[in-house]
């Protein structure tokens, strides 16, 4: 496959006012992307980052406040960049929030999870070539938490595990040859943002938080850099074949790691299938 332009394409992030979501749109934007539309829930941040983009890649961003739990805030923004921007090419649903904290979790769930199903769905719709669309992108953000068992984090966790399933369901062919929407995944590690910090309120249960907490700490763990999340996302976009799921860690280059994730799968069926 070749490489993939990001010259004349319409990115539409979610998330994206602050921390990775608003790396990558400086990486698109340095790439020559034609225009970028930062939809997140933080006003002041978002119009902030816009501004910054602009300054530096002259009007070619815009801002909008868009809750990804709110199934209105959703159409209506997708509605408003289409208004302003006639197109859109790609899709990053970047839009997360990491607490199971009890009085949190549900909130952060219709973020992390029926946002994401919610703004891919319309995506589908409005880019498919058998609908008269012109095909693009779609790109999910999951986490390494969904390969691996988080004890603190199991509502987090099982929600990038839906992000991740979800994604790789949707893109069996022959939904690429169908509708010319390539569906990308991103599995994340720990990455040195916001998120991260202040793990202790994070967990399901506070006991287990201070743990957890304490246990990064001691771990020494690696937080990797923003960018190097956001070359791995460039370099997705540019390479991933069809329905294809990347890991991105400790600041390394990209991995293609489908064929691990398809091993797993094949093991399943052979237990399964008669
Ligand atoms: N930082 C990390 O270590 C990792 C992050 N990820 C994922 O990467 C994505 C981005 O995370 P970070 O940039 O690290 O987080 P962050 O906390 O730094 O930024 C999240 C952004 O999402 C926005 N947001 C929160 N709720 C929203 C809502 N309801 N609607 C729209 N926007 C909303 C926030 O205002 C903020 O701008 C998330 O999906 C996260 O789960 C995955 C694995 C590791
Ligand atoms: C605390 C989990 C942070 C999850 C953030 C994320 O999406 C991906 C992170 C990848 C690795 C975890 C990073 C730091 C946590 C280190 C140990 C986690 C132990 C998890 C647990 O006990 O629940």
């Amino acid at each position: 496959m070749s490489q993939l332009e990001v010259k004349d394409k319409t990115f539409l992030i979610t998330g994206g006012a602050s921390g990775l979501g608003a790396e990558y749109a400086q990486t698109f934007l340095n790439e020559g992307a034609k225009n970028v539309a930062v939809l997140d829930i933080a006003e002041e941040l978002g119009k902030a980052t816009a501004e910054r983009l602009n300054k530096a890649h002259g009007d070619k961003a815009m801002f909008i406040k868009c809750d990804v739990s709110k199934e209105e805030d959703i159409t209506s923004a997708f509605d408003s960049v289409l208004a302003q921007f006639k197109q859109i090419d790609v899709i990053i649903n970047n839009a997360g929030v990491m607490v199971d904290a009890p009085d949190m979790w549900r909130t952060a769930s219709d973020v992390n999870w029926q946002g994401l199903v919610s703004l891919t769905l319309k995506g589908v719709k409005y880019m498919r070539k058998d609908e008269g669309g012109l095909g693009g992108t779609i790109i999910n953000i999951a986490s390494t938490v969904a390969l691996t068992k988080s004890p603190s984090v199991p509502i987090y966790s099982g929600s990038k595990m839906a992000v991740l399933h979800f994604s790789q369901c949707l893109a069996v062919d022959p939904f690429y040859e169908t509708t010319g929407i390539r569906v990308l995944t991103l599995c994340l590690g720990p990455t040195d943002t916001p998120l991260l910090h202040n793990l202790e309120a994070r967990a399901y249960e506070p006991k287990i938080g201070k743990v957890v907490a304490d246990m990064v700490v001691a771990s020494g763990i690696l937080f990797q850099k923003p960018s190097s999340a956001a070359a791995v996302v460039l370099h997705m976009y540019k390479n991933g074949p069809p329905g294809s799921i990347w890991l991105s860690n400790e600041n390394k280059p990209a991995e293609n790691i489908t064929p691990v994730i398809d091993r797993a799968f094949k093991d399943f069926e052979k237990l399964l299938l008669p």
